[in-house]
């Protein structure tokens, strides 16, 4: 192992095929995260999103070709990859504080530890003042919070997330896309987010990896540097009415359009 795979989520190969479907899902799918990077892969329903994701976060495993984490192979989930799901799949039971010290727990902190750790990323996604809350009390950007505080909390190497602001309407969403940059930011996680929404990919990536169905693929590639420069403090207004965002928003735009599978009458 070469030094500079030491330090990578490398995805090589990969093909899936769920048995008693047509095409693969995913048909020889290669991509590299590196350290501190932002990857977005975007694509039209059924191009396979949820499956690669599903296979980094080690859900399902692929029908050929290997998946490395910083040069250990992945075969099975695992706390180094925090996962953040669309539905923010909390304990309505739990109050918000444990809802983020659950994880915690079943790696053997102690309550103290774990208190202090979820306190500090509560903090972190500015719910600080919320920890004694019940999760059905919160709203549901709220609740995205704390499912990103709980993935946080395990400082996981990379994080996994599964379009996660999809359910919330598009003024919170924003608001979500930029405190996602701003943990980024601090935190230097590398991160692996789907979507499809056109804007918020473009936003949010430093890589943009755009995918397609039928069988699900990768067809185009383009590094980007609006969330970097969100990070460095540029207001998202100013970067996302910048001709050359708008124009890459419109080429990615075209790019979807041109690979979505052929409506099929009667269907
Ligand atoms: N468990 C499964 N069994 C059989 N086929 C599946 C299964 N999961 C996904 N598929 C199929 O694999 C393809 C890719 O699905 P996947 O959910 O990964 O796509 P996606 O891009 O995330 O879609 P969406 O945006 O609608 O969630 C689709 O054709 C889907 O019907």
């Amino acid at each position: 192992m070469t030094a500079a795979h030491a330090a990578q989520l490398i995805v090589d190969r990969v093909s899936v095929r769920y048995p008693g479907t047509a095409h693969a899902a995913l048909h020889d799918v290669s991509l590299t995260i590196q350290p501190e990077s932002l990857v977005v892969a975007l694509g039209p329903s059924g191009c396979g999103k949820t499956t690669l994701l599903n296979l980094v976060a080690g859900f399902i495993k692929p029908t050929s070709g290997h998946i490395t984490l910083d040069g250990q192979p992945v075969d099975g989930p695992g706390a180094e990859r925090g996962v953040v799901f669309q539905d923010d799949a909390l304990l309505p039971w739990l109050n918000v504080l444990d809802n983020v010290a659950f994880g915690l727990q079943l790696r053997g902190l102690d309550r103290r530890e774990r208190e202090v750790r979820a306190r500090q990323v509560l903090q972190q996604v500015d719910l600080q003042g919320y920890a004694g809350r019940r999760v059905w009390e919160l709203s549901g950007g709220m609740r995205q919070r704390v499912g990103l505080a709980r993935a946080l909390a395990a400082d996981p190497r990379v994080l996994l997330m599964d379009e996660p602001f999809g359910a919330l309407d598009a003024f919170i969403r924003e608001q979500m896309q930029e405190l996602l940059l701003r943990i980024w930011r601090e935190t230097g996680k590398r991160i692996l987010l789907i979507t499809h929404d056109i804007e918020e990919a473009v936003f949010l990536a430093t890589d943009l990896v755009l995918m397609s169905p039928g069988p699900g693929r990768i067809v185009e590639r383009l590094s980007l540097d609006f969330g970097q420069r969100y990070a460095a403090g540029e207001s998202a207004r100013s970067i996302k009415s910048d001709p050359q965002f708008i124009a890459t928003r419109e080429h990615v735009l075209a790019r979807v359009f041109a690979h979505r599978q052929p409506h099929t009458s009667g269907a």
